[in-house]
């Protein structure tokens, strides 16, 4: 179970982005998190994925507080893949990073073997997040969080990546949280949804 105990969080220290939010997820489940744009949701993404430090709560991945160091097992991917993805480099140095990939596993994901010799900037957006989602998908991780995650993406490439996502959540039994403002998406996806607003009870004053 993946345990957000009431985190709050500001980037200045008289302002909250969001204050004392909790929520639980559980292995296997897909919950949605909605929101409108600017209330914080990246943010929040952000502290339970380990990117930024809360200023008050705690995470808990089943049982423990996640290390600094390693692999998190909460991966985040987000709504821009070329800002994660070093323009140096050819896509199999960027899949080497992060482990060894059976070429059932990147077929899975709709990865073509041509695509491992161009450098980011020769893909598009949607096969770029297939390299994320690759990267995300390694043995250690146990928790997902999509942040808006194909809504750069055309209706086609958008479905194609879910139906592969949802497939690879459940056989692997991940728990998945989904963050948007799109609400179509969160009811096409989810098991249940969250509302941001209702959770953090709005921004605050500190
Ligand atoms: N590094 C930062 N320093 C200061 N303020 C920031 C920083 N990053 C984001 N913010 C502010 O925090 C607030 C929440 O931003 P955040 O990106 O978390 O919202 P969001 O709900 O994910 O929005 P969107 O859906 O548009 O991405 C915004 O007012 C934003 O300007």
């Amino acid at each position: 179970m993946l345990k957000v105990n009431n985190i709050s969080f500001g980037y200045h220290r008289d302002y909250w982005i969001f204050d004392e939010i909790s929520l639980e997820l559980k292995p296997g489940e897909v919950l949605g998190l909605y929101g409108s744009s600017g209330i914080g949701k990246t943010t929040f993404a952000k502290v339970v994925a380990g990117y930024l430090k809360a200023d008050k709560g705690s995470i808990v991945v089943d049982g423990k507080t996640p290390l600094q160091k390693g692999r998190n097992p909460v991966q985040l991917i987000g709504q821009h893949p070329e800002k994660t993805i070093n323009p140096r480099w050819l896509m199999k140095q960027v899949l080497k990073e992060s482990g060894d990939f059976s070429a059932e596993f990147l077929q899975e994901l709709g990865i073509s073997q041509e695509w491992m010799q161009r450098y980011p900037s020769q893909l598009s957006g949607g096969e770029l997040q297939r390299f994320c989602l690759a990267r995300a998908l390694v043995p250690e991780t146990r928790y997902l969080i999509a942040d808006e995650m194909t809504t750069m993406l055309d209706a086609i490439t958008k479905a194609q990546i879910w139906e592969t996502v949802l497939q690879l959540v459940e056989q692997h039994q991940l728990g998945m949280l989904v963050i948007s403002h799109e609400l179509s998406l969160l009811e096409k996806t989810c098991d249940r949804i969250l509302d941001f607003q209702e959770l953090s009870g709005g921004s605050s004053a500190f």
